[in-house]
């Protein structure tokens, strides 16, 4: 395997679906997006690439962290002809149509999820993110910034293993340089992280510190004026000089529960376990007898808040797909518009005798 791929996060199983391309077909991964092109690292370092007219026709665009197969121009451009399979994907809803998809990054490994301990210490949001973290196939860890400014870290610490059961919990202080040497395992050699979390919770500051060095907003960088060329998006992917990966990644905030049927019911999964042992198969836990979520919120074993943050989500998540469905409909419609219009005009032309 590729000792350079490898540090871009290259492993076994990209390798497994590229491996019946032909000689010439190269495989590069997604460092950068920009309006009309893509920064793509190779082994033999940063080519420019262009989605091929093919790629562009299934739709389907690359993301940042996206392993893709390309075929050179030259030495500094190539044409991106495929998208291997993703490992782990983030979207959202495309703001711009109705129930699109716009998949923000790709083939993370890691996702820390960060929250201060201030006013932003949010239980429910915590679960929210999670749910959206699980879903999309990264591992998911969650980070408590700014322990300085808070009296009772140990006592949130352990709020949060309750409702996040399993999935490691670490206090972190960038203030007093506390808890942050022990995050470095997570940037091993060829592994990916993303950073999800609200505005101003320290996820800037983390990153400066992880690099060892304030780094420039991706945004400053404008390599590219001069062909005329802008960076679209703040997200960029990394390299850390001892190895490791990290996508800084502001479009993360507004994440929506896309999808996140099985991520939902992870998240949830002492809900999900009571709710089999509800007398009725259907219980819809409300006034049914034998109800064991009813049963367990008042024995005290099962919040509340935690019930209704999970019915909250789950409508949210039904909202969602209900638009998927609707947008899915209307792309349907207009299909059979186009069909309709195109047979028309064949008719017309023939009739017309051309
Ligand atoms: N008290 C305290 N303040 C911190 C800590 N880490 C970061 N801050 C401060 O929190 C503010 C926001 O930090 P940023 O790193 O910019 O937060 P961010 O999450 O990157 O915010 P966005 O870029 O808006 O997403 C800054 O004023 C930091 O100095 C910490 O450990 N303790
Ligand atoms: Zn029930």
């Amino acid at each position: 395997m590729d000792p350079i791929l490898k540090k871009y996060g290259w492993n076994s199983f990209f390798e497994e679906s590229f491996k019946d391309y032909p000689d010439g077909y190269e495989a590069g991964r997604v460092s950068i997006e920009y309006k009309n092109g893509f920064k793509v690292l190779t082994k033999d370092g940063e080519v420019r690439g262009k989605v091929s007219g093919k790629l562009r026709q299934t739709g389907i665009r690359p993301s940042v962290g996206d392993w893709v197969v390309i075929l050179r121009d030259d030495s500094r451009t190539a044409s991106i002809h495929s998208i291997l399979p993703r490992k782990s994907k983030f979207s959202r809803k495309d703001p711009g149509r109705v129930a699109g998809e716009q998949v923000i990054v790709t083939n993370v490994d890691h996702v820390f999820i960060v929250t201060s301990l201030n006013r932003d210490f949010n239980l429910r949001r915590l679960e929210r993110y999670v749910a959206i973290a699980k879903e999309s196939g990264a591992v998911p860890v969650v980070i408590l910034s700014k322990s300085d400014i808070c009296d009772d870290p140990e006592e949130r610490r352990k709020e949060v293993e309750e409702i996040a059961p399993g999935i490691s919990v670490h206090v972190i202080s960038a203030i007093k340089n506390t808890g942050i040497s022990e995050l470095m395992d997570y940037f091993s050699a060829g592994n990916t992280v993303a950073l999800l979390g609200s505005s101003g919770v320290g996820k800037s500051t983390l990153i400066n510190m992880i690099m060892g060095y304030e780094r420039q907003k991706v945004s400053g960088i404008r390599e590219d004026d001069d062909r005329g060329r802008h960076t679209t998006t703040e997200r960029e992917l990394i390299l850390l000089d001892g190895g490791g990966i990290i996508i800084d990644n502001p479009g993360m905030r507004e994440l929506q529960l896309w999808e996140a049927g099985e991520g939902l019911k992870e998240t949830f999964s002492d809900i999900e376990e009571l709710s089999r042992l509800c007398k009725f198969s259907d219980c819809k836990h409300d006034t049914e007898p034998g109800c064991a979520i009813k049963k367990a919120i008042k024995e005290g074993t099962l919040s509340e808040k935690r019930y209704q943050s999970y019915l909250k989500l789950q409508r949210e998540f039904l909202a969602v797909e209900m638009k998927k469905n609707i947008g899915l409909k209307n792309m349907e419609k207009k299909k059979w518009k186009q069909i309709s219009k195109y047979a028309n005009q064949i008719r017309k032309n023939k009739e017309k005798g051309i």
